[in-house]
């Protein structure tokens, strides 16, 4: 594009002129508004080239468009630009409802015309006018797009690629779906926040209520600071979304005010407990990927003193799982409230599972038994968790009703066929995308039959996703494992009154009967506790225990490969909490030697092996792992982010198609270096650990994902002397 026209010289229009022009300063940009004081502010400011009387001046030349008047108007600015138009021109918008936007433009020209391509940046501000424009307004935002069928490919791509050079994401959406998703997101909000300002305004005591209000009132009621004319726009544009919204909303506020009447607390306690984990559920979605955060970690660190890690991740996926669909109420204690079992959570409340929780790690389940769950109103969303995914897919594959399973850009690329192909066997109708990735949509109705399955590589989840779908399943259902994955969907299962037998390397249940609720302590994560683990044996003069870990023999690999690298490790306190055994582990520095990892301890440390490479650069020797080709399949292809990483830190490691070959130093000192880490939270972890014995600082970008799995990392790093601290750069 080489010359836009804006119509409508406001905050939009004018932070998106600014943002182009930043970045391609020959950019012919004209404007129109109808204020003189707008046209010479846009001039004066520098954000437009030209501003002309009229429109079809302003519109003369320009490639594409811009439409961003309030939304009402357009059909005028539509009908006065029409005779000016050339055929090749490209009209946009930035209007906040689309279908008005689609009928208005059906009047002017009879049909929403292949070269207007209907769009809308998520990007407002309660500020409005050509002064509060900002070149970075955009910034890492998303732009959703609406076109149809008829739309011009061409026209959608130059479009999507300007509002790409302003620094925003662009994703794509139909017009009513968008309509319907802004007037609950949006429109309605907005609506609240000018109603409660303006009752309050009318109170007798508005004077009083407005002086005092703090930063709760001034939090929900910024937005009503926005632009009256632009948004009486859009809540005529979307009336028909909106009073579904309203009428919703109305009956929400009711059941609350019988709540406040009755003072019920615990109905209320309930609702706000729910509110919450959902909003932090939800909030990590609203942020686009590419609003990332890094972490710069200067050398040096204590490692002394005690610490618990947070609950075991997949226990705690399972205790969700398992409670849902038990009889009676399930109490879990040590959940990890981290973003992966959260999206477990609200999958079930999503199949109008009741939950209340998590509130400091303890979560009740209300149970709805083996045929209690109904239909999802949308695709469930699994976010980054390989482990959510694959355990519903047989949990739902036997359900009366179709469901899709979705999570993000690194969870669409995990390989799916693993699951879906034993439980088509089993008679379940499962679509994968292309490539047998997610989405994955399950349709419901398909009676399972109960089959043996031959695993053909050790992983728990394809062995849990099996025995789920083989609850619903006629028969008996059995799988046999190649090595002895973790065995917690057993434990738990048993622990729920349903019996799994175990047979050697081989599971088996009968489908068809029940569980019972029970009661769960989850203990700590020995997968976090990893972290610490190497660590503190990397550390000269560290002396730290680690408390109430779980130590199931199927989750130890890990202290086994450190023990026999020579790290100082001792189990203290050892006992046993509702069928698994947990222990307090106290590790103190160590030299390390490098080891050829036995290939059995593999899947029993799988998700351990990368900050074990971390540990194998800090021993004496190298270190050799092999037999580990499912590390290509996580959250990253982890010997190859591995690999990468401890290259840029200096370290001559070589992947191999199974594993990796680290060469190690006993005075190791890691080079300067910033580490991508793909998404992934393991890698990032992992290159944390390693920036302690850095020469002096290391940047771990994206480092947001720690959060899946170990929500307050930072803090215990930080207490453990870990010199870190958040850029954006
Ligand atoms: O069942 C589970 O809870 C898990 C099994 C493992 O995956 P695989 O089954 O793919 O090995 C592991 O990597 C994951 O973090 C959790
Ligand atoms: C592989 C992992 O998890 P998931 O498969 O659940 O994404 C992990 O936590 O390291």
């Amino acid at each position: 594009m080489r010359h836009l026209s804006i119509v409508g010289f406001g905050l939009i229009g004018g932070s998106l002129a600014a943002a182009l022009r930043a970045r391609q300063p020959d950019l012919v940009v004209t404007g129109f508004a109808r204020s003189a004081e707008t046209r010479r502010q846009a001039l004066e400011l520098g954000l437009a080239d030209a501003m002309p009387d009229t429109l079809a001046e302003a519109i003369e030349g320009a490639d594409i468009i811009l439409l961003a008047t309030p939304v009402l108007s357009f059909e005028t600015v539509l009908a006065a630009i029409r005779p000016h138009l050339t055929p090749s021109q490209i009209i946009t918008d930035a209007g906040s409802v689309k279908g008005s936007v689609v009928d208005a433009a059906c009047r002017v020209f009879g049909e929403l015309p292949p070269r207007f391509v209907l769009g809308h940046p998520i990007a407002g501000s309660e500020n409005s006018g050509v002064t509060a424009a900002r070149a970075d307004l955009y910034q890492g935002r998303r732009v959703l797009l609406t076109p149809d069928q008829h739309t011009d490919p061409d026209a959608q791509a130059s479009v999507a690629q300007m509002w790409r050079d302003a620094g925003a994401q662009v994703e794509w959406l139909g017009v009513e779906e968008h309509d319907q998703i802004l007037a609950a997101t949006s429109h309605l909000p907005h609506l609240l926040a000018f109603s409660l300002v303006d009752t309050l305004a009318h109170e007798d005591r508005h004077l009083d209520i407005f002086r005092y209000a703090a930063g709760g009132f001034r939090d929900f009621t910024r937005i009503a600071a926005s632009d009256p004319v632009m948004w009486r726009d859009i809540f005529i544009a979307n009336r028909t979304a909106m009073l579904t919204q309203i009428d919703a909303f109305a009956d929400g506020l009711a059941a609350l005010r019988a709540e406040v009447d009755r003072a019920d607390g615990r109905a209320m306690q309930t609702r706000f407990a729910r509110a919450k984990s959902a909003r932090d559920f939800f909030t990590q979605l609203q942020e686009p990927q590419t609003m990332s955060k890094h972490w710069q970690v200067t050398a040096g660190a204590t490692m002394q003193g005690t610490i618990r890690v947070p609950g075991d991740k997949s226990m705690s996926h399972r205790s969700i799982m398992l409670g849902a669909i038990a009889e009676g109420t399930t109490e879990v204690s040590g959940f990890l409230e981290g973003e992966d079992a959260l999206a477990t959570l609200q999958c079930f409340r999503d199949m109008g599972v009741q939950i209340d929780g998590p509130v400091d790690g303890r979560v009740t389940i209300h149970g709805v038994g083996m045929h209690g769950l109904r239909a999802p109103k949308d695709r469930l969303w699994m976010g980054n968790s390989g482990t959510s995914i694959r355990l519903l897919s047989g949990l739902l594959a036997g359900q009366s009703f179709d469901v899709t399973l979705q999570g993000d850009d690194s969870l669409a690329k995990r390989p799916m066929k693993r699951v879906s192909d034993p439980l088509a066997r089993m008679g379940a109708v499962i679509e994968t995308a292309e490539g047998g990735t997610p989405p994955l949509t399950l349709r419901g109705g398909a009676p399972l039959k109960g089959i043996h399955y031959d695993m053909p590589m050790a992983s728990a989840q394809v062995k849990s996703a099996v025995l789920l779908a083989g609850l619903f399943a006629d028969g008996e259902t059995s799988v046999t494992e190649p090595a002895p994955t973790r065995d917690h969907t057993e434990n738990m299962l048993n622990g729920f009154g349903y019996k799994v037998e175990r047979d050697g390397a081989t599971a088996r249940l009968v489908g068809g009967g029940r569980l019972t609720a029970c009661d769960i302590e989850v203990p700590a994560d020995i997968s976090s506790a990893a972290f610490f683990l190497v660590a503190a044996s990397i550390t000269p003069g560290a002396d730290l225990t680690l408390t109430h870990v779980g130590v199931n023999p199927t989750r130890t690999g890990i202290i086994d490969i450190l023990l026999l690298m020579g790290a100082n490790i001792e189990r203290l306190n050892e006992h046993t909490v509702g069928g698994e055994p947990v222990a307090d582990l106290r590790v103190r520095y160590a030299p390390l030697k490098g080891i050829h990892i036995p290939e059995a301890l593999v899947p029993l440390a799988i998700d351990e092996l990368p900050v074990t490479m971390i540990a194998a650069a800090c021993a004496e020797g190298d270190t050799l792992i092999t037999g580990a080709e499912e590390l290509r399949v996580k959250e990253s292809d982890r010997i190859q982010a591995m690999v990468d990483g401890l290259n840029a830190l200096g370290v001559a490691a070589e992947a191999r198609d199974d594993g990796a070959l680290i060469p190690g130093s006993l005075d190791r000192v890691f080079a300067d270096a910033a580490i991508q880490t793909h998404m992934d939270h393991r890698i990032a972890m992992s290159f944390v650990i390693a920036a302690t014995r850095a020469s002096g600082t290391v940047v771990v970008r994206d480092i947001e994902h720690v959060a899946t799995s170990f929500p307050n990392f930072k803090a215990l790093c930080m207490g453990l002397g870990v010199k870190l601290s958040e850029t954006s750069h």
